[in-house]
């Protein structure tokens, strides 16, 4: 049997949703791939959990009880301690600076899971000192879930990518959380700000949703997918339509934006009252390999096209190549939320098993 070490940061949506998976499918894991997977450390941005024996159903109230102030240190001196073998660290935070400790991570032996897309948009020279250091310690690092959550768009760019295959543009709803915000104030008589609140609440938005409304999350995937291709690009390099008001940026607090953002209530009508009758407002992101020019905005589509009538918080990836011609393979679905994503993690950790040795 072979057995993977999980150290998780992050218990919110993606982080306790993932716990619940690897429970409930570790009967099925041990039979079907040998695989045990065991999630020794717990911790969130405050308190580290850890845990004697195998995670159990009652992590939360463990967590609460037995959970105490770290440092990551802490963590690191008691994986070493453990002598765990096939140390994989999950990083299901939205946190810059948790980034920091990627480095660190792989020369101490972790394999890195990532939902978080930080590490993949910081600069170029990070990007490059990543994998080298991953390269150098014969460490993988998998993050399938960056781009349209449990959706495998990452895996089918690289295919491409490694078959030769010319990826000439991908165009799309590249964000599950302004595809359901965008879908419902389109069809439903609500205020904007009711709708945003909506959408956080079921855990689509990132947790400060100001990163979903001012396109830097689709910039960050564009940026991503880019980077798959092999594009050389910055993520300020990537042309953005904001839609936070300027008083409500990041300048200003998350509580202070929470408290006004009815403010953006009127704007958003207006927009829609302008719309023709068989139109509706989309959240449109578009990457162009010839030019170069990753760009995310506002766009009016007919109900009835292929964006235009998506549903729910379905995203939807169109990938033109030169061998598909002028008919696009679409990758559509659930863009957004815990259970989907929690479930590309897991498959990511099952496929960094693999590659591991028993
Ligand atoms: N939700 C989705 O649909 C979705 C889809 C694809 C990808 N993702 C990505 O998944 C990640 C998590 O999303 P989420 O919706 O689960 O967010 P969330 O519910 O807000 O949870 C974030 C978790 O990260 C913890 N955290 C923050 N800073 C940390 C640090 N420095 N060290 C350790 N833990 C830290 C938080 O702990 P505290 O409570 O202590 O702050 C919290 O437990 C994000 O990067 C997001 O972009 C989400
Ligand atoms: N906030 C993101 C989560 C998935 O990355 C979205 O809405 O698409």
């Amino acid at each position: 049997m072979k057995k993977i070490h999980i150290v998780l940061f992050g218990t919110g949506n993606v982080g306790s949703s993932l716990i619940q998976q690897i429970l409930t499918a570790g009967e099925h894991l041990k039979e079907q791939e040998g695989l045990e997977l065991k999630i020794p450390v717990i911790a969130n941005s405050t308190t580290a959990f850890f845990q004697k024996h195998n995670q159990k159903p009652s992590w939360e109230t463990d967590f609460k009880v037995f959970g105490f102030p770290y440092q990551l240190q802490d963590v690191l001196d008691y994986v070493r301690e453990q002598e765990y073998e096939n140390l994989v660290a999950v990083d299901a935070t939205a946190s810059e600076e948790f980034v920091d400790n990627y480095l660190t991570l792989v020369k101490e032996g972790f394999h890195i899971v990532a939902a978080n897309k930080v590490a993949n948009t910081r600069s170029s020279a990070f990007y490059e000192e990543l994998r080298k250091t991953l390269r150098k310690n014969n460490k993988f690092f998998l993050y399938e879930t960056n781009v349209g959550a449990g959706l495998p768009v990452i895996e089918t760019l690289r295919n491409f990518h490694r078959s030769h295959e010319e990826v000439t543009r991908i165009r799309g709803v590249f964000s599950g959380s302004l595809s359901y915000i965008f879908n419902t104030f389109c069809e439903e008589e609500r205020a904007f700000s009711e709708v945003l609140s909506e959408a956080s609440e079921k855990g689509f938005t990132e947790p400060d949703p100001r990163v979903d409304l001012s396109g830097k999350d689709v910039g960050r995937k564009l940026l991503i997918l880019g980077r798959e291709l092999g594009l050389k690009k910055e993520l300020h390099e990537v042309v953005i339509q904001d839609l936070v008001p300027r008083h409500l940026n990041g300048s200003s607090s998350l509580e202070n934006f929470q408290k006004k953002k009815k403010d953006l209530d009127l704007d958003f009508l207006q927009l829609k009252n302008q719309l023709k009758q068989d139109e509706v407002i989309r959240h449109v992101g578009e990457l162009d390999m010839k030019t170069g020019k990753l760009e995310v905005k506002l766009s009016r589509e007919k109900k009835t096209s292929a964006l235009g009538s998506l549903q729910h918080a379905d995203s939807s990836f169109e990938i033109f190549t030169k061998s598909y011609g002028e008919q696009p393979v679409v990758i559509k679905g659930a863009g957004a939320g815990a259970a989907v994503t929690a479930r590309g993690v897991l498959t990511d950790l099952i496929k960094l098993a693999e590659k591991l040795p028993s």
